[in-house]
Protein backbone atom coordinates (compact mmCIF):
# COMPACT_ATOMS: atom_id res chain seq x y z
CA UNK A 1 0.00 0.00 0.00
CA UNK A 2 2.50 2.13 0.34
CA UNK A 3 3.22 1.59 -3.23
CA UNK A 4 1.79 4.86 -4.29
CA UNK A 5 4.78 6.73 -1.73
CA UNK A 6 7.51 4.62 -3.71
CA UNK A 7 6.09 4.50 -6.99
CA UNK A 8 6.05 1.72 -9.93
CA UNK A 9 8.72 0.37 -12.20
CA UNK A 10 7.78 3.71 -14.22
CA UNK A 11 8.92 6.25 -11.92
CA UNK A 12 11.78 8.12 -12.59
CA UNK A 13 13.99 8.60 -9.79
CA UNK A 14 12.68 12.01 -7.81
CA UNK A 15 12.58 12.66 -11.61
CA UNK A 16 11.83 15.30 -13.65
CA UNK A 17 8.55 16.42 -14.68
CA UNK A 18 8.77 14.55 -17.47
CA UNK A 19 11.59 12.44 -19.97
CA UNK A 20 11.37 12.17 -23.51
CA UNK A 21 10.66 9.13 -25.79
CA UNK A 22 12.79 7.17 -27.67
CA UNK A 23 10.72 8.70 -30.54
CA UNK A 24 10.91 12.04 -29.40
CA UNK A 25 12.94 15.80 -29.89
CA UNK A 26 16.24 13.14 -28.59
CA UNK A 27 16.27 12.18 -32.32
CA UNK A 28 16.27 15.94 -33.56
CA UNK A 29 20.10 16.07 -32.06
CA UNK A 30 21.21 13.01 -34.09
CA UNK A 31 22.22 15.35 -37.13
CA UNK A 32 24.34 17.77 -34.84
CA UNK A 33 26.06 14.80 -33.53
CA UNK A 34 27.11 13.21 -36.68
CA UNK A 35 28.24 16.73 -37.78
CA UNK A 36 31.56 16.37 -35.22
CA UNK A 37 34.32 14.97 -36.67
CA UNK A 38 34.21 11.15 -35.65
CA UNK A 39 38.44 11.68 -33.90
CA UNK A 40 36.89 15.12 -32.18
CA UNK A 41 33.94 13.45 -30.87
CA UNK A 42 34.03 13.09 -27.27
CA UNK A 43 33.89 9.62 -25.60
CA UNK A 44 30.38 8.11 -24.78
CA UNK A 45 28.92 6.18 -22.34
CA UNK A 46 27.63 2.92 -24.18
CA UNK A 47 24.09 2.81 -24.49
CA UNK A 48 22.79 0.46 -21.73
CA UNK A 49 19.33 -0.95 -22.92
CA UNK A 50 17.03 -1.99 -19.49
CA UNK A 51 15.26 -5.14 -20.87
CA UNK A 52 11.73 -4.78 -20.57
CA UNK A 53 10.96 -8.45 -19.31
CA UNK A 54 12.48 -7.40 -15.67
CA UNK A 55 11.29 -8.99 -12.31
CA UNK A 56 9.92 -5.06 -11.92
CA UNK A 57 7.79 -5.20 -14.77
CA UNK A 58 6.28 -8.78 -13.89
CA UNK A 59 5.46 -7.93 -10.92
CA UNK A 60 3.11 -5.14 -12.51
CA UNK A 61 1.90 -7.36 -14.49
CA UNK A 62 1.13 -9.55 -11.83
CA UNK A 63 -1.01 -6.71 -10.58
CA UNK A 64 -2.67 -6.81 -13.71
CA UNK A 65 -3.87 -10.49 -13.16
CA UNK A 66 -4.93 -10.35 -9.83
CA UNK A 67 -7.54 -7.83 -10.67
CA UNK A 68 -9.84 -10.53 -11.66
CA UNK A 69 -9.19 -12.82 -8.68
CA UNK A 70 -10.16 -9.92 -6.68
CA UNK A 71 -13.36 -9.40 -8.03
CA UNK A 72 -14.24 -13.02 -7.88
CA UNK A 73 -13.94 -13.21 -4.17
CA UNK A 74 -15.74 -8.97 -3.60
CA UNK A 75 -18.50 -10.93 -5.84
CA UNK A 76 -18.93 -14.20 -3.93
CA UNK A 77 -22.19 -14.43 -1.71
CA UNK A 78 -22.69 -11.08 -3.39
CA UNK A 79 -19.90 -9.00 -0.93
CA UNK A 80 -22.08 -10.18 1.95
CA UNK A 81 -19.74 -13.03 3.75
CA UNK A 82 -17.30 -11.63 5.77
CA UNK A 83 -15.02 -14.54 5.40
CA UNK A 84 -14.73 -13.93 0.76
CA UNK A 85 -14.73 -9.58 2.06
CA UNK A 86 -11.88 -10.56 4.05
CA UNK A 87 -10.39 -12.78 1.59
CA UNK A 88 -10.79 -9.86 -1.16
CA UNK A 89 -9.35 -7.45 0.93
CA UNK A 90 -6.40 -9.56 1.20
CA UNK A 91 -5.76 -9.83 -2.32
CA UNK A 92 -6.46 -6.42 -3.24
CA UNK A 93 -3.64 -5.74 -0.16
CA UNK A 94 -1.32 -8.10 -1.78
CA UNK A 95 -1.74 -6.34 -5.32
CA UNK A 96 -0.82 -3.38 -3.43
CA UNK A 97 2.14 -4.13 -2.04
CA UNK A 98 3.71 -5.06 -5.08
CA UNK A 99 3.17 -1.46 -6.77
CA UNK A 100 5.96 -1.33 -3.79
CA UNK A 101 7.98 -3.79 -4.64
CA UNK A 102 8.56 -3.15 -7.83
CA UNK A 103 9.11 0.56 -7.40
CA UNK A 104 11.81 -0.88 -5.12
CA UNK A 105 13.42 -2.78 -7.62
CA UNK A 106 13.26 -0.71 -10.06
CA UNK A 107 15.11 2.11 -8.59
CA UNK A 108 17.76 -0.45 -6.51
CA UNK A 109 18.35 -2.08 -9.74
CA UNK A 110 17.74 0.49 -12.53
CA UNK A 111 15.11 -1.53 -14.01
CA UNK A 112 12.72 1.70 -15.11
CA UNK A 113 11.78 1.64 -18.70
CA UNK A 114 9.61 3.09 -20.34
CA UNK A 115 6.77 0.11 -20.55
CA UNK A 116 6.99 0.49 -16.39
CA UNK A 117 6.25 4.22 -16.58
CA UNK A 118 3.05 3.61 -18.75
CA UNK A 119 2.18 0.17 -17.27
CA UNK A 120 2.64 0.57 -13.49
CA UNK A 121 -0.35 3.43 -13.52
CA UNK A 122 -2.47 1.25 -15.63
CA UNK A 123 -1.85 -1.51 -13.54
CA UNK A 124 -3.26 0.85 -10.46
CA UNK A 125 -6.13 2.24 -11.90
CA UNK A 126 -7.55 -1.97 -12.70
CA UNK A 127 -6.68 -2.58 -9.40
CA UNK A 128 -8.06 0.30 -8.21
CA UNK A 129 -10.73 1.19 -10.48
CA UNK A 130 -12.16 -2.77 -10.54
CA UNK A 131 -12.55 -2.43 -6.46
CA UNK A 132 -14.56 0.86 -6.69
CA UNK A 133 -16.98 -0.33 -9.23
CA UNK A 134 -17.15 -3.00 -7.16
CA UNK A 135 -18.38 -1.49 -4.46
CA UNK A 136 -20.71 0.87 -6.52
CA UNK A 137 -22.33 -2.80 -7.84
CA UNK A 138 -22.54 -4.29 -4.37
CA UNK A 139 -24.06 -0.90 -3.12
CA UNK A 140 -21.64 -0.03 -0.56
CA UNK A 141 -20.04 2.91 -1.70
CA UNK A 142 -22.08 6.10 -4.01
CA UNK A 143 -21.36 5.89 -8.02
CA UNK A 144 -20.22 9.50 -7.66
CA UNK A 145 -17.07 8.91 -5.86
CA UNK A 146 -16.65 5.70 -8.47
CA UNK A 147 -17.43 8.04 -11.75
CA UNK A 148 -15.19 11.08 -10.32
CA UNK A 149 -12.22 8.54 -9.78
CA UNK A 150 -12.90 6.82 -13.04
CA UNK A 151 -13.20 10.03 -15.06
CA UNK A 152 -9.90 11.14 -13.99
CA UNK A 153 -8.17 8.13 -13.85
CA UNK A 154 -8.95 7.53 -17.62
CA UNK A 155 -8.42 10.73 -18.40
CA UNK A 156 -5.20 11.12 -17.05
CA UNK A 157 -4.20 7.63 -18.85
CA UNK A 158 -5.34 8.90 -22.50
CA UNK A 159 -3.56 12.08 -21.56
CA UNK A 160 -0.16 10.03 -20.96
CA UNK A 161 -0.75 8.77 -24.91
CA UNK A 162 -1.81 11.87 -26.23
CA UNK A 163 1.86 13.23 -25.77
CA UNK A 164 3.40 9.75 -25.58
CA UNK A 165 5.15 11.21 -28.73
CA UNK A 166 6.77 14.07 -27.12
CA UNK A 167 7.45 12.04 -23.65
CA UNK A 168 6.47 9.76 -21.09
CA UNK A 169 5.20 11.61 -17.77
CA UNK A 170 5.62 9.28 -14.94
CA UNK A 171 3.95 9.56 -11.85
CA UNK A 172 4.53 12.86 -9.65
CA UNK A 173 4.69 12.62 -6.06
CA UNK A 174 1.12 13.91 -6.36
CA UNK A 175 -0.42 11.32 -8.07
CA UNK A 176 1.45 8.87 -5.73
CA UNK A 177 0.08 10.17 -2.37
CA UNK A 178 -3.52 9.55 -4.19
CA UNK A 179 -2.80 6.48 -5.11
CA UNK A 180 -2.51 5.94 -1.07
CA UNK A 181 -5.23 7.80 0.09
CA UNK A 182 -7.48 5.58 -2.69
CA UNK A 183 -5.84 2.11 -1.64
CA UNK A 184 -5.83 3.39 1.70
CA UNK A 185 -10.09 4.62 1.39
CA UNK A 186 -10.86 1.21 -0.51
CA UNK A 187 -9.17 -0.81 2.06
CA UNK A 188 -11.43 0.54 4.19
CA UNK A 189 -14.24 -0.19 2.15
CA UNK A 190 -13.81 -3.60 1.40
CA UNK A 191 -13.17 -4.64 4.93
CA UNK A 192 -16.93 -5.51 6.94
CA UNK A 193 -16.37 -2.64 9.57
CA UNK A 194 -19.02 -1.91 12.00
CA UNK A 195 -21.20 1.60 11.53
CA UNK A 196 -18.98 3.11 13.96
CA UNK A 197 -16.25 3.40 11.72
CA UNK A 198 -18.55 5.60 8.66
CA UNK A 199 -16.99 8.76 9.37
CA UNK A 200 -13.50 8.10 9.42
CA UNK A 201 -13.79 5.80 6.20
CA UNK A 202 -15.62 8.81 4.45
CA UNK A 203 -12.81 11.06 5.91
CA UNK A 204 -10.10 9.06 3.98
CA UNK A 205 -12.24 8.60 0.70
CA UNK A 206 -13.03 12.07 0.93
CA UNK A 207 -9.51 12.87 1.19
CA UNK A 208 -8.78 10.39 -1.72
CA UNK A 209 -10.89 12.21 -3.86
CA UNK A 210 -9.55 15.76 -3.56
CA UNK A 211 -5.82 14.50 -4.13
CA UNK A 212 -7.61 12.89 -7.20
CA UNK A 213 -8.92 15.67 -9.06
CA UNK A 214 -6.21 18.41 -7.89
CA UNK A 215 -3.45 16.04 -9.35
CA UNK A 216 -6.03 14.97 -12.20
CA UNK A 217 -5.56 18.98 -12.93
CA UNK A 218 -1.97 19.28 -12.11
CA UNK A 219 -1.19 15.88 -15.28
CA UNK A 220 -3.44 18.43 -17.75
CA UNK A 221 -1.15 21.25 -17.26
CA UNK A 222 2.29 19.33 -17.35
CA UNK A 223 0.70 17.33 -20.77
CA UNK A 224 -0.28 21.30 -22.22
CA UNK A 225 3.74 22.35 -21.34
CA UNK A 226 4.83 19.15 -22.37
CA UNK A 227 3.67 18.88 -26.22
CA UNK A 228 4.12 22.88 -26.31
CA UNK A 229 7.72 22.07 -25.61
CA UNK A 230 7.74 19.08 -28.25
CA UNK A 231 6.17 21.05 -30.94
CA UNK A 232 8.66 23.58 -30.33
CA UNK A 233 11.83 21.19 -31.09
CA UNK A 234 9.95 19.82 -34.01
CA UNK A 235 9.72 23.62 -35.00
CA UNK A 236 13.32 24.52 -34.44
O1 LIG B 1 -1.75 9.53 -10.71
P1 LIG B 1 -1.02 8.68 -11.66
O2 LIG B 1 -1.78 8.35 -12.87
O3 LIG B 1 0.35 9.21 -11.99
O4 LIG B 1 -0.78 7.28 -10.92
C1 LIG B 1 0.14 7.23 -9.88
C2 LIG B 1 0.56 5.81 -9.72
O5 LIG B 1 -0.56 5.01 -9.50
C3 LIG B 1 1.57 5.66 -8.59
O6 LIG B 1 2.03 4.34 -8.51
Amino acid sequence: MSAAATGGPGEAVEGPECTESPAGPADLAQPVAAAVPEHHAPALPEPTQVPVLNIANMLTVSRLLLVPVFLAALFTEDGADTFWRLVAWAIFAVASVTDHIDGRLARKHGLITDFGKIADPIADKALTGSALVGLSLLGDLPWWVTLVIAVREIGVTLLRFWVIRHGVIPASRGGKAKTLAQVLAIGLFLLPLPALFVPFNWTVMGIAVALTVVTGVDYVIRAIRLRARGKRALVT
